[in-house]
């Protein structure tokens, strides 16, 4: 048992994010005792090599706490504070934690989403917290907000833009006109993006975060899984200047929205993709490596959180939160918000979502090609909002060839599908040159 008073707090790694949770444990140790009603003890520090240098971050030197031995530490925490990530060790150690008795805070969006339901089914036996602030959008408060202060309204859709390294890559490429993957080598020598860039361009951080936001926001189980992803590694300068030559930004977004199925099923849908986003939206003000969450509640109408979603000190401060709201617990006894997935709706398949479209196409420059073009979206049931077309110019083989851009009113996805194959079986048609969907608007 802890001394009367204190609390014993475990850290799994000690990285870009455990680091700070040390320091700020350590230099705010009496202002925290003050807000818990106890003391909280650091009582180790698990890491791969314990001998490997470290930079001193705090008054009060880390390595005496320093351990390999992970599996022993949390049986002697009554707090675990995960931010090694991975799925192994972390899942066993969380585990390990929850069932010796420890309240857990993690980070860990890659294990929420992919077997969030073990750990919060085990937290709900032994009657411990899970929290998880840090997980989604780093500093930004909005796990809480969504699973707490919005418990008592019906959230419809929540867009997000979940993913700082992406955010700036797309940032750079609209103002700087940079290729994508300059800006991607720029985003690595600033430490946004990792050596290996894949999670974050091709979409899996922001479909991990757009699982658990889906989870909360409708009451549902939600993994990747069922999250329709696409990253951003298609998206050109040109589709950049495009978008703002029709007050647009590119921006990479994760949805999570209710919908209901063309048979009439309602269900929810979680997608991640590039979106055009209207430059009058307040998402499109989002710049560099900033995250912000948009939300459309039934009573509360819109909100937006905006703020840093990543770095060791914004992360720390969401893992900080969460170790105080847990230590309090401990203290004055009760616990957290438990996992709720009674609504336990449908995911529905992407297909099945409707939205406008954006569609650039190069056709040969000769009478009756937009007609051609116009009755392929009429054959298929889709509105045309607008088209545009640019001067033309004589291609290699001496066509003159002029490009276009069509937008849509809201269709569904299976039909613009069927419609972009359609329109790049007609002769006129030489190539489709991106299709973008249309958000927030
Ligand atoms: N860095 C960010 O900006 C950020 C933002 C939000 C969430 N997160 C999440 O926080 C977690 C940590 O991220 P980070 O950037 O600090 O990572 P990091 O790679 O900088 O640090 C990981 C730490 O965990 C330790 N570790 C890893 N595997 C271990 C093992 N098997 N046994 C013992 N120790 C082990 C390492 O020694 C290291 O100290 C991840 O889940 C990440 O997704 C990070
Ligand atoms: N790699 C993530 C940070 C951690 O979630 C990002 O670029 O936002
Ligand atoms: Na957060």
């Amino acid at each position: 048992m802890p001394e009367a008073g204190s609390l014993r707090v475990a850290l799994l790694g000690c990285g870009v994010v455990g680091t700070q949770v040390a320091r700020l444990l350590t230099e705010h140790h009496d202002e925290l005792a003050a807000r818990v009603g106890a003391t909280l003890e650091i009582v180790g520090i698990a890491v791969r090599n314990p001998d490997a240098p470290r930079e001193q971050v705090t008054g009060t030197p880390l390595e005496p706490l320093l351990t390999a031995d992970a599996e022993g530490l949390v049986a002697r925490a009554d707090v675990v504070v995960e931010v090694m990530g991975g799925i192994e060790p972390a899942r066993t150690l969380l585990l390990s934690a929850i069932a010796h008795g420890a309240s857990v805070v993690t980070a860990n969006k890659a294990l929420l989403a992919q077997d969030g339901p073990t750990l919060y089914a085990a937290a709900d036996a032994a009657g411990v917290d899970l929290y998880f602030e840090a997980a989604v959008a780093g500093a930004i408060p909005i796990v809480r907000p969504v699973r707490e202060s919005l418990a008592g309204d019906q959230v419809r859709r929540v867009l997000g833009i979940v993913n700082g390294t992406t955010n700036y890559v797309l940032d750079r490429m609209a103002t700087e006109g940079l290729d994508l993957d300059v800006a991607v080598k720029e985003a690595q020598s600033l430490g946004y993006a990792e050596a290996d860039p894949t999670a974050d361009v091709e979409g899996f951080d922001a479909a991990a975060k757009a699982a658990i936001l889906a989870s909360l926001a409708f009451h549902t189980r939600v993994s990747l899984d069922d999250v329709a992803r696409e990253g951003i590694t298609s998206v050109t300068a040109d589709d950049v200047a495009s978008a703002a030559s029709t007050g647009h930004v590119v921006k990479l977004l994760a949805i999570a929205e209710r919908n209901r199925a063309a048979d009439g099923t309602d269900g929810i849908q979680v997608r991640v993709h590039p979106a055009l986003v209207p430059v009058t939206h307040p998402l499109a003000g989002v710049r560099g490596a900033y995250n912000a969450v948009f939300v459309e509640a039934e009573s509360a109408g819109e909100l937006m959180f905006y703020g840093r979603g990543a770095g060791g000190g914004p992360t720390a401060s969401a893992v900080l939160g969460d170790v105080v709201s847990v230590a309090r617990h401990r203290v004055l006894g009760g616990r957290g918000p438990v996992e709720s997935w009674y609504a336990d709706l449908p995911v529905l398949p992407a297909t099945e979502s409707r939205t406008r479209f954006q569609v650039r196409l190069e056709v040969v420059d000769r009478p009756g090609v937009l007609a051609q073009v116009a009755a392929v979206l009429a054959g298929h049931d889709v509105s045309i909002e607008a088209v545009r077309q640019t001067a033309g110019h004589a291609a290699a083989d001496g066509h003159e060839v002029a490009a276009l851009l069509l937008s849509t009113h809201a269709a569904p996805e299976r039909a613009l599908a069927a419609t972009v194959e359609a329109l790049e079986g007609l002769d006129v048609v030489r190539e489709i040159v991106s299709v973008l969907r249309v958000e927030g608007s």
